[in-house]
């Protein structure tokens, strides 16, 4: 194995296998720390989904390092850290934490940060991220309903997540080419943002890190790194495989995310006719709507279109519901009745599900007990379509950052499972 990956959700996870895949790397995912003796096989990456993005940071901590772990014994010889491209996370973690453990497992001191794709409109510069025009700050993503990012500067971001020196690499080092970022990694101690604006800077900086035991960053860090292993005589590229052979039977969509992005795919697909169910939190929580309820909803829809079940709402809506359940409280219980959901749907004979939202999708995948998914076709940036290939039923899910996807994202992805 080349590349050992851990991915603090489950979105994220498929978006980087899928970026690995395009790249010509035989990419394998798997979701949850694997037992350790685990053996990968011959696969080039082995991408490891957790659902660490928002638990406590010890946990997140102790997950990462034992999935490090296994990578590790299977020869990977370098390890990535994958997190959002909005660098979601909270002042107690997890990626400045998640970052030190790694760190102190291989034994080294310096390592770099860029969550910039800018395929999905994520930059870096002068160390602050952008979402489209706006400042991650001004971006929909100050309410999100767990990881609200109210600071666009990820020097001061990360700095108040780790101990460790945080550097900045600009835009300038980086258009000077890869030696002279090489030069910088090189002495560096602690851990570098670098600056991204464009796929040729991803790739710069893919090149030069390939030094670099541990490097963490979004999907958009892995563009150039089949290139860099490539030239180090490490990978011999296979012809990216995306066709799929979906199983028969119905298919459905599940939004649990808030995202901006996904309320308006919901109200294009409502637009359009695609027969929707609306969740919410209190109803959920006083047991006034159960997933038999839902799932009989889904069941009982005669149109051609797949059924969409969403709990998404505006930021307003989803606050007053964390005031009177609690933040904690109210994520966990949309995302446990979306995993029973989905779980009640595959006994009706669905077997083609689309999720949308990390939180929601690492749900869906642990009640469904999902071990290991195949990559497919790509959907949109970021969001393929894939197979779940270990225990469990066998489906095809496409799960989908809540920020990702075009506006007709509900109703075009099926056209590509043909
Ligand atoms: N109506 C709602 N009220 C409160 N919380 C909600 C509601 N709908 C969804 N959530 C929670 O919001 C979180 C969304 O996170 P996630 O699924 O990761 O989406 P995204 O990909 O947009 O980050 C989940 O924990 C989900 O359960
Ligand atoms: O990097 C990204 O933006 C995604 O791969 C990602 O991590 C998805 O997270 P959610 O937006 O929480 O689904």
């Amino acid at each position: 194995m080349i590349l050992g990956a851990i991915a603090d959700d489950l979105t994220g996870a498929t978006d980087l296998a899928l970026m690995l895949t395009r790249g010509g790397m035989r990419v394998l995912q798997v979701v949850g720390v694997p037992p350790a003796g685990t053996r990968f096989g011959d696969a080039d990456a082995v991408v490891v989904s957790l659902k660490s993005r928002t638990v406590p940071a010890a946990e997140a901590q102790s997950m990462s390092v034992a999935a490090a772990e296994v990578l590790l014994a299977n020869g990977a010889d370098q390890i990535m850290f994958k997190y959002c491209s909005t660098f979601d996370s909270t002042d107690a973690g997890n990626i400045g934490p998640v970052i030190d453990a790694l760190l102190a497992l291989l034994g080294e001191s310096r390592t770099l940060a860029c969550p910039a794709f800018p395929a999905n409109q994520r930059t870096v510069y002068k160390g602050h991220l952008f979402v489209g025009d706006a400042l991650l700050s001004d971006s929909p993503m100050r309410d999100h309903p767990l990881t609200p990012m109210r600071d666009a500067n990820l020097v001061r971001v990360l700095g108040r997540q780790t101990a460790r020196p945080v550097a900045l690499i600009d835009h300038d080092t980086v258009r000077q080419g890869e030696e002279a970022v090489r030069h910088r990694l090189d002495a560096l101690d602690g851990i570098a943002i670098v600056d991204a604006i464009t796929d040729q800077d991803l790739r710069t900086i893919g090149h030069a890190a390939s030094a670099l035991r541990l490097i963490t960053g979004g999907s958009g860090i892995a563009m150039g790194l089949p290139e860099a292993y490539l030239r180090q005589g490490l990978l011999t590229p296979v012809q990216s495989g995306t066709r799929l052979s979906a199983p028969p039977g119905r298919g459905a969509v599940l939004a649990g995310s808030c995202s901006a992005a996904t309320r308006r795919q919901i109200e294009f697909a409502r637009a359009q006719g695609v027969p929707a169910l609306k969740l919410e939190a209190d109803q959920i929580a006083e047991g006034r709507i159960t997933v038999e309820d839902a799932a009989a909803f889904a069941e009982q829809q005669d149109s051609a279109l797949a059924p969409l079940i969403y709990s998404s709402a505006d930021p307003d809506i989803v606050r007053a519901a964390q005031e009177r359940l609690g933040v904690g409280q109210a994520g966990e219980l949309v995302e446990q009745f979306m995993g029973q959901l989905a779980v009640a749907l595959t006994r009706h004979g669905f077997t083609r599900l689309l999720v949308a939202g990390g939180e929601t999708s690492g749900a869906v995948i642990r009640d469904l007990g999902v071990t290991s998914l195949q990559i497919g076709p790509e959907i949109d940036p970021g969001v393929p379509w894939t197979l779940s290939t270990g225990h469990g039923p066998q489906l095809a899910l496409a799960l989908k950052s809540g920020n990702f996807g075009t506006d007709d994202f509900f109703l075009k992805a099926w056209s590509k499972l043909q």
